[in-house]
């Protein structure tokens, strides 16, 4: 899949099916513990919530996010419980994918086998399996034992890979077995593999859009009884057969086994569940295929006036709504469908006869000839499981299974293309909806759904949002640091992120905004500072920060004109912008100096050094340097964010300097990132002329363009440089005892591990929440301005921390 088509795919998300494709993303590419947890999930949710459609997009989510998507192999293997389920998912059934047979017995894959298996998981990280509902424990248990198998690791269930298992307990069990919830019979071990699972749900409905109408689906496929109103509303749906035949004839079912083109017929066996000829695929007949009759098979004639002997049928051609459906038998059969150009269309799927064989008896055996297809003017209840469809007739019987039910009624998209039928037309009295079902396969279903909520996945998105709210109600300042690469390109994707919007200030990096364009809006944001010192002339704008303001935080940010502008001084480095914020807690008011750097790539420590010295200059303690005009402080406390570029793993020259010289510690978690060339993955990159509208000159409106500074101000700081980088210069703070104090600093920090987003596809690093602190007082007692000073000197001294860098 296409980069852009992938964005575009997870941007059509909900929140929550976002949530869970997220945390794939963290699993695979965080860092700190979750990295090396497999995600292993059972991801439910009522009928048509999106199981299916979030499955893909995790899917390719596995494929970008481990390896390079353009590889010709899988990092995942998708299957499902039946051929028609996998064909959404482009995979096999369980059964074919695992190597199962119906024996309770799970035999051991054969050397030369299990050779092949690993030769084809090499490079798989996590195994789907879609409608799970129809598969039984014992199933379960026998993939289990294959995946240890293959991988040989027999101390993890699944053999420690990924695993997601999707699907609804409420909807069809499995044929003639214990649904994989339930403890296998016979067998040792009891729930523990189905227990080890954590539970994800998708709660909102997409397939309806009427919410009644999904509300009263749902309380169907609970077994719940319906309130009157809610009764009349599904009974209202009752017609006649005839008038079913007449209104909506597609969808009612003739029983005669005839042959008629253009008519739709469904294919009765897995021919080829790869191809996507499967049980349960359905086509329009487009063309009968004959043979002329051998006339040398007829016999001697025995009169002159001996009828014809008939043609036989060969192969009969459909065509399949989707194209991809039989795509390689189409291209076998090309030769043949191109010599007969006037007859056979290249779009067609040839289908032949199928043998089955058949043992009635011991004794009896026979063989079955037959076309693997019946009309299909309607399907099994069964075989529409997993389906969407915008008309149902729907033939009710008050016999039949609650799942049955659920899942026939939850297959239509709205209450306006549903019909309900009758025997003989007798009046519909929706016996579910009245009654209930208290059976105990409800109970058990119910009470597995309550013992799940137990073990709900706490995604990092719920611990990040969790965090947030926390932060924010105690009065903290959050501030979230993204390299956006391109904010054009990805504004909505912040907007719409669950946990970035809760941010007091967004630091962005990689902006690619031109200084000469308006800021580009960011919902309930304002730009408050950004630089880019790409020139018009220059071919591309990459690079470029901004500090953006949330307008409803209760701090205060404001440029720091005079430094931003000093940093211009130095174009070729990078770009860097600063911004005063005072945040006010409740009986005082508290300032620090917020810095958003991009550094371009290469470039050496002394560079880097020029640049952030000549911005940082009036906050460093070393003060004769401070040009006159320039207000000195160098107690502020300073947060600077962004891409340094620098590989601080391997070399930490950088953040020597970094400490020596302005006293800024890192705080990002750098010992579990992913080296990115480890794990090559193309980064979401939006070419410039894509946003050429928002890159042209802004001709009017707002401009945020700092004043530049006069020669005497940029000769004034040239003299004020030092011959070199200044030394450290030792603080000396007197040490204060905390416990005089009693005042807790809040400092929060949240490394990668703790948020991915949308921007962020293919950039795991570079991507921190930091949090500003800001002080608790003790109870009963005012916290006074001095205290908070003198606490930030004592944890200055006992930390040298109240400077911060995130990288
Ligand atoms: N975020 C989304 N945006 C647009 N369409 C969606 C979205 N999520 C689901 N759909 C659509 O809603 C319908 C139902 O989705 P899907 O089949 O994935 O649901 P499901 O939960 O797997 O259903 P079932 O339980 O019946 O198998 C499909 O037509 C799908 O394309």
């Amino acid at each position: 899949m296409p980069k852009q088509q992938y964005c575009e795919l997870l941007r059509t998300t909900n929140a929550e099916q976002r949530e869970v494709v997220l945390e794939a993303i963290h699993r695979l590419h965080g860092c700190g513990d979750e990295l090396l947890q497999a995600l292993q999930i059972f991801f439910t949710g009522p009928a048509g919530c999106g199981k299916t459609y979030t499955l893909k997009a995790l899917m390719e989510t596995y494929n970008r996010y481990t390896q390079n998507h353009n590889s010709l192999n899988n990092a995942y293997v998708a299957c499902a419980s039946t051929g028609k389920a996998a064909v959404p998912l482009g995979g096999t059934t369980v059964h074919s994918a695992f190597r199962l047979t119906t024996s309770r017995v799970t035999r051991l894959l054969s050397a030369e086998n299990l050779q092949a298996y690993r030769n084809m998981f090499v490079g798989v990280r996590a195994v789907f399996i879609d409608e799970i509902s129809m598969l039984s424990a014992a199933i379960l248990g026998k993939i289990n034992y294959r995946l240890q198998q293959i991988t040989g690791i027999y101390d993890q269930v699944f053999g420690g890979l990924h695993i997601i298992l999707c699907g609804d307990f409420r909807q069809l069990p499995p044929v003639r077995a214990t649904s994989c919830y339930t403890v296998p019979i016979n067998q040792l071990g009891g729930p523990i593999l189905w227990q080890s699972i954590d539970y994800f749900p998708l709660v909102r409905v997409v397939r309806q859009t009427d919410e009644l109408f999904s509300r009263i689906l749902t309380k169907i496929g609970d077994g719940l009884k319906l309130s009157v109103n809610n009764i009349k509303f599904i009974e209202s749906r009752h017609k006649s057969e005839s008038w079913c035949k007449e209104n909506v004839p597609d969808a009612v079912r003739d029983r005669r086994i005839a042959l008629a083109v253009g008519y739709p017929y469904m294919i009765t066996s897995n021919i080829n569940v790869g191809d996507g000829l499967v049980n349960g695929a359905i086509g329009v007949l487009r063309h009968i295929e004959r043979q002329p009759a051998d006339p040398a098979e007829a016999g001697p004639s025995t009169s002159t006036t001996s009828p014809p002997t008939k043609d036989e049928i060969i192969t009969l051609w459909f065509e399949f709504p989707d194209k991809s459906t039989g795509a390689s038998a189409k291209l076998k059969s090309r030769p043949h469908v191109l010599s007969k150009p006037n007859t056979l269309s290249v779009d067609w799927v040839p289908v032949y006869k199928k043998v089955v064989n058949i043992t009635l008896t011991k004794t009896v055996k026979c063989k079955r000839k037959q076309f693997p297809c019946v009309p299909a003017c309607a399907i099994t209840i069964h075989k529409s499981q997993g389906g969407t469809f915008d008309v149902i007739v729907y033939k009710y019987s008050s016999k039949q299974p609650q799942q049955l039910v659920y899942v026939a009624m939850s297959r239509v998209t709205s209450i306006n293309g549903l019909y309900i039928i009758t025997e003989k037309d007798s009046p519909l009295i929706f016996k579910h909806g009245r009654e209930g079902n208290d059976s105990q396969t409800t109970r058990d279903i119910r009470t597995e759904y309550i013992r799940l909520q137990g073990h709900t996945l706490q995604t990092t998105t719920k611990k990040a949002v969790k965090f947030c709210d926390d932060a924010t109600s105690a009065g903290q300042t959050i501030v979230t640091n993204i390299n956006c690469q391109s904010l054009s390109a990805h504004a909505t994707d912040i907007e719409t992120d669950t946990v970035i919007p809760r941010s007091d200030y967004l630091v962005l990096t990689e902006t690619w905004m031109r200084d000469t364009c308006e800021p580009h809006p960011i919902k309930n944001y304002e730009c408050i500072s950004r630089k880019n010192n790409r020139t018009k002339s220059d071919t591309n704008a990459a690079g470029g920060v901004a500090i953006y303001r949330r307008l409803s935080s209760i701090s205060t940010g404001k440029v720091i004109d005079a430094v931003t502008d000093t940093a211009r001084v130095i174009k070729t480095c990078g770009d860097l912008c600063l911004a005063e914020v005072t945040c006010f807690t409740a009986d005082t008011t508290f300032k620090f100096v917020l810095g958003a750097v991009y550094i371009h790539p290469g470039l050496s420590v002394q560079d880097i050094g020029m640049l952030l010295h000549q911005a940082l200059l009036p906050y460093v303690h070393n003060s004769q340097y401070v040009p006159p005009f320039l207000q000195v402080d160098p107690n502020m406390p300073i947060l600077l964010c962004g891409d340094f570029n620098q590989n601080v793993k391997s070399d930490d020259k950088f953040l020597k300097f970094i400490k020596d010289t302005f006293n800024l510690d890192c705080v990002s978690d750098m010992s579990n990132t992913i080296d990115i060339e480890e794990h090559p993955i193309e980064t979401l990159k939006v070419e410039m002329d894509e946003n050429e509208e928002y890159n042209r000159e802004a001709s009017h409106g707002i401009s945020f363009q700092t004043q530049p500074l006069s020669t005497q101000q940029v000769s004034s700081i040239h003299q004020s440089l030092p011959p070199t980088a200044p030394t450290h210069t030792e603080v000396k703070q007197e040490p204060v005892d905390e416990e005089d104090h009693d005042i807790q600093l809040y400092l929060y920090l949240v490394g990668t591990s703790e948020m991915t987003s949308l921007i962020n596809y293919g950039q795991p690093l570079l991507f921190t929440i930091s949090y500003v602190p800001t002080l608790k007082p003790r109870q009963n007692q005012q916290t006074t301005s001095t205290q908070i000073w003198s606490f930030l000197q004592h944890l200055q001294h006992k930390l040298e921390a109240t400077r911060l860098m995130c990288i």
